[in-house]
């Protein structure tokens, strides 16, 4: 990456900066590979954040499912996150995983997990698990709110069989020709998964992050304290393939005590470690066993670290600093919150991350934990909280006695309640990941960039007004 016009005395973040175009041989965005290369198996530069309303094993292997790596959180209980990753590992490549409720299951409840958009539906299966048929989605829209889902199954969709569809494109053919948005994928009457034509669609686009054994990749974070290298052998033994180990101040004794004993532990799997700012910190870490660094203090949508510390760094500049001295080492850089654009992925890739992590966004997706909620304005939105929240520190230490929680407390650097509209055109996971994945893929493009490596490489950056960056937004209405 080259500064256009120089380089700033000040530290930069993502809107103080813009990409330029250069002279580019690449003719098509779908010539372009957004593989991060960094050793985590995933084919696009996207992990979804270890944050309670963000990473659940649906939105984990629906991230996998198109080349992304979720980062389950630590603060899941042990027996919980194993069987979060086993899941994950159990759940359909090629289709999706269904929406699978029982017949006495009412409309109301569920449209907390399901809103009634086109492409979406609904399995049922009795509690002996035989299968009674799917519903669209949309007919949640006009169905009474106490219905029971059971009660909608006249006229119920057709089936695909999996043994008569030769992959997706074929799929996608199938559902046009049957006229079918959405449809069931059932293999010797069991229900194997679910497809809409966007997904045949995707799965013709996206390459899946496969383990060895073609199974989804998920990642899973622990913390500093307590025994680590335990907690992370449960992981590894229940397949996680990265593991994160997580604090606020990444570049402290704590980190690298529980690194090395990783290292001493070798397990295995790459390590992801953070969160850091500076050069200093990736040399520290790398030295005692990370192989990639999390960048990013204070810029996270939930995060009040730097207003009530002072501390962190503006994103743009940590993450190009920390890029190149983890470069040197053979090492790699996450770059961790304050992403809300596709052009904030494109700047962070541009200064050398391998791989983007985004919280936040995500929670207001269908695919997150949390349960839809509708506002006085009919608009739909789940919950987020940060993870140094007073919320999330009551959780995490609740089985301390009331002193001990009393103590932890008094340090929360995050908020605890936030609201995060899903994006009506795009309420999916899925419809994220192709804004961004298009966005950045044009980048490289504009860039003359093939893969990440050359992304990298030739990059031109350019630093702008307040002014500048305003000129570069759409005007809803006019002027
Ligand atoms: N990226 C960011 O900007 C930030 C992210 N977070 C996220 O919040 C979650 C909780 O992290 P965390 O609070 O570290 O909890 P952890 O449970 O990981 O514990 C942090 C440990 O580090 C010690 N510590 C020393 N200095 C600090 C410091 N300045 N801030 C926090 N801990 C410190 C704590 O001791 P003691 O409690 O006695 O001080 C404790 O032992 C993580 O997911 C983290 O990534 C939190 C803040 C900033
Ligand atoms: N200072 C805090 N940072 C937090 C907290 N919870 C999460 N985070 C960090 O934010 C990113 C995600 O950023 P986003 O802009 O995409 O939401 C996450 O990975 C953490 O590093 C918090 O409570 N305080
Ligand atoms: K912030």
């Amino acid at each position: 990456m080259e500064f256009y016009g120089g380089a700033s005395r000040d530290d930069l973040t993502y809107s103080d900066v813009f990409l330029i175009p250069s002279r580019s041989a690449v003719t098509s965005r779908l010539d372009v590979s957004l593989a991060p290369g960094d050793g985590t198996g995933a084919t696009i530069p996207i992990v979804s954040a270890n944050m309670n309303s963000v990473t659940g094993p649906r939105l984990a292997a629906s991230l996998a499912r198109r080349g992304g790596l979720g980062v389950l959180p630590q603060d899941m209980p042990l027996q919980e996150l194993a069987e979060a990753i086993r899941w994950v590992k159990n759940q359909p490549v090629i289709f999706d995983t269904p929406y699978d409720f029982a017949p006495e299951t009412t409309v109301e409840e569920a449209r907390l997990h399901v809103p009634a958009a086109p492409g979406q539906g609904i399995v049922l299966h009795d509690a002996d698990r035989e299968y009674l048929g799917a519903i669209a989605a949309t007919r949640l829209a006009t169905a009474l709110p106490d219905a029971k889902l059971g009660d909608l199954l006249h006229g119920a969709i057709t089936s695909i069989s999996a043994d008569d569809i030769d992959g997706p494109r074929d799929a996608f053919d199938a559902m046009v020709a049957a006229d079918l948005e959405f449809a069931p994928v059932l293999q010797h009457g069991a229900v194997v998964g679910t497809l809409s034509r966007t997904s045949a669609l995707r799965a013709t686009i996206y390459e899946p992050a496969v383990d060895a054994d073609g199974r989804l990749r998920v990642a899973a974070a622990v913390g500093i304290n307590g025994d680590v290298v335990e907690k992370a052998k449960a992981l590894v033994q229940a397949g996680v393939d990265v593991l994160v180990v997580d604090t606020a101040h990444g570049h402290q004794e704590g980190m690298l005590r529980a690194l090395r004993a990783l290292r001493e532990a070798a397990l295995g799997v790459p390590i992801v470690a953070g969160n850091v700012v500076t050069p200093a910190a990736v040399n520290d870490l790398v030295d005692a066993g990370a192989d990639i660094l999390k960048v990013g203090v204070g810029p996270g949508a939930m995060c009040t670290t730097r207003m009530m510390t002072a501390v962190g760094r503006p994103q743009f500049s940590a993450v190009l600093e920390t890029a190149e001295a983890a470069r040197a080492l053979g090492a790699h850089v996450w770059a961790d919150g304050g992403v809300r654009y596709p052009r904030d992925v494109a700047l962070a890739l541009a200064a050398g991350a391998s791989s983007v992590m985004i919280g936040s966004w995500f929670a207001g997706t269908i695919e997150a934990p949390g349960m839809l909620q509708t506002d006085a304005e009919g608009r739909l939105y789940k919950e987020s909280w940060g993870m140094a929240s007073t919320k999330a520190v009551k959780e995490r230490f609740g089985r301390l006695d009331a002193y001990e929680l009393a103590r932890k407390t008094l340090f929360a650097e995050g908020i605890s309640s936030s609201r995060i509209y899903l994006d009506p055109l795009r309420p999916s996971l899925e419809d994220l990941l192709d804004m961004i994945t298009s966005g950045v893929r044009s980048s490289f493009t504009y860039a003359g960039a093939a893969t990440l490596a050359e992304f990298h490489e030739r990059a031109l950056v350019g630093i702008q007004s307040a002014a500048g960056y305003e000129e570069g937004k759409a005007l809803p209405v006019s002027w």
